[in-house]
């Protein structure tokens, strides 16, 4: 199986061949039409979304191919909101981007796309024992969607960005002695955002996520998104472009937490 990736040969439109979810019921991402967003009390009321994240006193990135990903070693729990009592635990978190500041989010407001989206990932440790156990399942999955705009730095993001030089090429990995809280990665107003039942955006494309899309974009700048324009993919190309367009919302409701 040729893997998969985001150039004509290998992008998101031939990964039904290999993945047939790729047209499922509930893929990933999605165009959040805002008007059509539906304010749901019950979503923000009972219990407002919470994060309990422990900082990371040592930061593990990898450059797995098609993103950087940074592995999560601490306990970070969250919970309330679309997810209820149960805990999701942080796994990971990495991101999506363009070759141009016009382009590289995954999820767009009303056709608009930010210049690159941010992913926390976590599984529902409530009721399974493991990620690997949860990835498959319809309430195994939660995601933080942040939209990234270019703007001022972003200090809690430099160590990755200070760092993509030495993780060009695919598989590269490297411990960062310094600490990382991923609370700061979050935009200020954490009540304000979209949520609808999704799934991965990348092969195996599970239908597996509670995706929560934060309304407020955080910005990071110039040289910060430039940094990950010039990382290298498993191809040896550019790692830039690597977010899958919007999927069709089928017989889905997006919920909001604002009017
Ligand atoms: C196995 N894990 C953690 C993931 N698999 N696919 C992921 C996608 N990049 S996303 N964008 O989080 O759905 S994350
Ligand atoms: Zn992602």
């Amino acid at each position: 199986m040729a893997h998969w990736g985001y150039m004509t040969t290998n992008g998101p439109s031939t990964w039904g061949k290999d993945f047939p979810i790729a047209n499922g019921e509930r893929q990933s991402p999605i165009d959040i039409v805002t008007t059509a967003a539906e304010y749901d009390s019950d979503v923000l009321g009972s219990n407002a979304l919470s994060t309990n994240y422990t900082p990371e006193s040592e930061v593990k990135l990898v450059n797995n191919g098609h993103s950087i990903m940074c592995q999560i070693t601490k306990k970070g729990v969250l919970t309330g909101g679309p997810l209820g009592k149960d805990e999701y635990r942080l796994e990971q978190f990495h991101l999506h981007w363009g070759a141009e500041d016009n382009r590289g989010s995954e999820h767009t407001v009303d056709g608009k796309m930010y210049a690159s989206e941010l992913h926390l990932v976590h599984w529902n440790a409530s009721k399974y024992s493991s990620f690997a156990d949860a990835v498959q399942k319809p309430d195994g999955l939660a995601v933080l969607g942040i939209f990234i705009t270019p703007g001022v730095a972003c200090n809690q993001f430099k160590v990755i960005s200070d760092n993509c030089g030495k993780l060009k090429t695919s598989g590269a990995e490297m411990t960062v002695d310094t600490t990382l809280d991923p609370t700061l990665l979050l935009p200020s107003n954490t009540s304000d955002y979209w949520t609808y039942l999704g799934s991965l955006t990348t092969p195996p494309l599970f239908e597996s996520v509670t995706w929560i899309v934060f309304k407020e974009p955080v910005e990071y700048s110039k040289e910060q998104l430039l940094a990950l324009r010039n990382l290298v993919d498993s191809d040896g190309n550019h790692m830039q472009d690597n977010y899958r367009p919007p999927a069709a919302l089928k017989q889905r409701k997006v919920k909001k937490t604002f009017t």
